[in-house]
Formats: structure tokens, sequence, C-alpha cells
């Protein structure tokens, strides 16, 4: 199934491998239909012949697929029976089984059809909930990551193989000292990296999302004004303190930045066992969030209680709710060096104000430009340790041609192996295991 899995108006469902337009024959009665052309054909069980569905067929001759093997699709009307009957009757076929998650796009890779940034583009595509995320997966998924690595990994091989020369012929008529003559240029390449490397994780948030933590003492609000954000009833409101223990987490889309807002216990010393529970979750929340939004009620402001003062540093926006019980609200962003809004979630007050202050914290988290960014851990620690080797190399070149060579052999290999061109086998199944099925 490429499609999910429920009814659907239509369905589609792929098959790729040397089997597909066997498969898709036993399916049919009629000859099978010219490649890339879309042709309605009834669907027959070949064992006992009930007719499944008139559907819509695909024939895909290898390589000009998307996997580069044959590939059959069937556009089928979307349906348990149909599904069923249709899946059924496949599985009973000789040599096909179903697909694994991410088959198709592996066996793309495999085929060389695509490089290993390109596939997980894909996969990001997929995933993609915002429209700068889509920006980002298309980019990757169009081979813009991949051309990057891959032209550091040439530059890097023709040091290697000027290095080599050095080693092999060292009385030959070659320059004196390659091995240093290439330095300044692998000092710029090592530069570039730590240049793409040093990007404030922007790539990488705008993939996951921005975490935004909403903390404060019981009481303050911090439901209502989720409630709020979200446009939904997302969490339980109530006037008795304490009404919070789980964490509850939705899911901004901030002028196409990705963002989870997510609300926590209200925060207080407590002999309440699943309350406590719920403030440990709380902090630990609030450590590992990119945004905290420390809310406190009016009441309480602009004296704060001590444990909530404690909160506050630079990176927190300190919300005041419940402007509505102050005798001259002024709503919005209050002057002074904490990041300040007063607002009311019950006279819908100062909203707009504190929103467009999150939306531009969390354009800067993400905005990568221009230039495609590093997008996942992966990346990151192979470009680190290309970095790490280059920097070893800077040492060792004077002394000694060979384990230079070495360094700079290895930060080859762990560019390789971002785009898949070495140490392939090892990193398929972590890759490709992340992927939907059908894909
Ligand atoms: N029905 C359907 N929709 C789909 C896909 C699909 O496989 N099937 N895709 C995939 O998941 C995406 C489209 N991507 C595709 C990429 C390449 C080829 C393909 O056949 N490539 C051949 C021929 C190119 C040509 O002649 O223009 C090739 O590259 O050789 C097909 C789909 C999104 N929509
Ligand atoms: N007057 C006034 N009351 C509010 C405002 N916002 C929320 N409330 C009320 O404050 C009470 C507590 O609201 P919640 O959103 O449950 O507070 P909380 O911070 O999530 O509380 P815990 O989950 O217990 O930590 C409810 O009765 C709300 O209706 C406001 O802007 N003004
Ligand atoms: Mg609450």
């Amino acid at each position: 199934m490429a499609s999910a899995r429920g009814r659907a108006g239509v369905s589609v469902i792929r098959i790729s491998g040397p089997q597909a337009a066997l498969a898709l024959q036993a399916l049919t009665e009629k000859p099978l239909p010219t490649p890339r052309m879309a042709q309605v054909r009834a669907l027959y069980d070949p064992v006992n012949g009930a007719h499944l569905d008139d559907a819509l067929v695909l024939y895909f001759k290898a390589p000009a697929s998307f996997t580069g093997e044959d590939v059959v699709e069937l556009h089928v009307h979307g349906g348990r029976a149909v599904l069923d009957g249709v899946l059924d009757a496949l599985s009973r076929i000789e040599g096909l089984r179903p697909a694994l998650a991410g088959e198709f796009s592996r066996r793309a890779f495999e085929n060389g059809r695509m490089d290993l940034t390109e596939a997980e583009g894909i996969n990001d595509l997929v995933m993609a909930e915002t429209a700068l995320q889509r920006m980002q997966a298309l980019r990757q998924m169009g081979g813009a990551l991949g051309a990057l690595y891959e032209r550091w990994r040439m530059a890097l091989l023709e040091a290697l193989a000027r290095i080599e020369a050095d080693i092999d012929f060292p009385d030959e008529d070659l320059p004196e000292d390659m091995t240093l003559s290439v330095k300044p240029s692998l000092e710029a390449l090592c530069a570039e990296m730590k240049t793409h490397l040093a990007d404030g994780r922007r790539g990488e948030r705008l993939r996951n999302g921005v975490s935004i933590v909403l903390l404060g003492e019981p009481n303050v609000g911090k439901s209502s004004l989720l409630n709020t954000i979200a446009k939904r009833d997302a969490a339980i409101v109530s006037d008795i303190a304490g009404t919070t223990r789980d964490v509850i987490e939705v899911a901004l889309d901030l002028d196409g930045y990705p963002a989870t807002l997510i609300d926590t216990a209200g925060l207080r010393e407590t002999a309440h066992s699943i309350e406590s529970e719920g403030v440990r979750r709380a902090l630990e929340r609030a450590e590992h969030a990119d945004i905290r939004l420390v809310l406190v009620e009016a009441k309480d402001w602009p004296a704060l209680p001590e444990p909530i003062a404690d909160l506050l540093d630079e990176e927190a926006i300190l919300v005041v709710n419940k402007g509505d019980c102050l005798k001259a609200p002024s709503y919005g962003q209050q002057k002074g060096a904490q990041p300040t809004f007063v607002i009311s979630v019950t006279e819908q007050q100062g909203l707009d104000a504190l929103m467009a202050c999150l939306t531009q914290k969390v354009t800067s988290l993400c905005d990568i430009g221009e230039a495609p960014a590093i997008t996942r851990i992966r990346h990151r620690m192979a470009l680190q340790e290309a970095v790490d080797c280059l920097e070893r190399f800077f040492q060792s070149a004077q002394q000694d041609a060979v384990l230079a060579a070495e360094d700079v052999r290895l930060a080859t290999r762990a560019l390789g192996r971002i785009t898949g061109r070495v140490d392939v086998e090892s990193l398929l199944d972590i890759v490709f295991s992340s992927f939907c099925i059908g894909k």
C-alpha cells in the first residue's frame, strides 16, 4: 500500500521488482498496458476468478521507474474489501511479499537513482507538516545537500591524491613537500565545513519543530492559553489548582515554521505523588525546551514569587495572565529587560503581541536561508568527524606524510558516509527504518 490505510476514494498499491509485470498479468485478462500509460482494467482473483475491482493500472518498465526496477501501480477504489481482496490475491502470487518500510526508496538508492540524503529528503517531504519544512525537504530531495558534501569529498580526494604522490615518488620532480602545499586548500575547506556546522542547528529544528513549554504555578492559566493558541480544547481547564498533571502537546504552524506547544503541571511543592510526578515531568520538559513561556497571574506581578523568578533567564518570556484582574490593564509587550507580555485569555487581550513575539523567535531559531542545511544528527556527526580528521592532519602534516594521508582519507570516508558512498551496509537499516511502508 503506497497510500494511507483506511477507507479512501482511491488507494494505490505498488509492486516493484522483476515479478511486477507478471503480477499485473495474473490479475487481469488483458495484455500489459503500454509503459507509463494509464489504463482502466478489471482486476480478478487469479485463483477463483472473483471480480475485485475496476482499477486504473500503470506499468513502469525498468529502468524508467521510481525504483529503477519494473514497477506496477494499481489505483483501486479505497474500500476495505477491495484492498483486502487485491492484497490477498497478490500475496498468493509466487515471488511477491509485502514491502518493508522504506523499501521502495531503499531500492531506488541501491539502484543508483539517488544518494542517501536525497532518500532522506523524500521521507522528510512525506513527514513535512509546514510550508518551510516542505521547502527544506524538497531542496534535500533535489540533491542540494548531497551535492555540497560530494563537492567537499571530491576536493578531499584530490588533496589525498597529491599527498599520496608525494609519498610514492618523493624524489621525483614534484613541487617540494606536497603535503604542505595542499594545506591552504584543506584549511579553506575545513573552515567552510565549520561554518556549515555552526548553523545553530536550524535545519534540525526546522525538521523537528521548535519546542515551546508553558511553565508556572498552578491555576495561572497555562492550559487556558494552550487551548486558545491551539484553537481547540486540548487540555482540561478548571479553577482547581493542580488540574494538569500529564504533559500535553499541540502542533503549531507559525508562518510556515513548525512548533510544538507543551502544557505542563503547575509547579508547587506537593505531597501528592501523582501531582509531584507531573511537576517532575514539567521541569524535565523545561530543561530541553527551545523556548520557555513562564506564566504568572497579574496579582503576582511585578513582584514575582521566588520560585518563579528563579525560572526566568534571558531566554524566557514572561507572560502575565488574568490582566483583566488589574485595575487599568495595559495589554501587550511591556518595557524592560525581560520580554514581558500582559494578556487575558478570558478577555482575549494581548494575545496578538505574544504570538508575534513567538513567531519571530521560532523563525530565528529555524530560518535556514538559501543554503542547504544539516537536517539530522547523522549528518552532523559525520561532518564533525571529517573536521576532526582534518584538524589532526594540520597537526601531523609536517611530521609524517603517511599519517597525514590517513587523516585525509578518514575525513573523505566520513563525508562519503553521509551520501552513502562508503560503509553503506551498516547505514541502510538505520536510514530507511523510519520511512513509511510503501515509500
Ligand atoms: N502514482 C505515483 N505518484 C507519485 C509517485 C509514484 O511513484 N507513483 N512518486 C514516487 O514516490 C512521486 C513522483 N516521483 C517519481 C519519480 C520518478 C518516477 C519515474 O518513473 N522516473 C523514471 C522516468 C522519468 C521520466 O521518464 O520522466 C526515471 O527517473 O527513470 C516516477 C515518480 C510522487 N507521486
Ligand atoms: N480572570 C481570568 N481567569 C482566567 C484567565 N485565564 C484562565 N483563567 C481561569 O483560571 C483558572 C485556571 O486555569 P487553567 O488554565 O486550568 O490553569 P493552569 O495554569 O493550567 O492550572 P494547573 O493545570 O492547575 O497548573 C480557570 O478557572 C480559568 O478559567 C484570565 O485571563 N482571566
Ligand atoms: Mg493546566
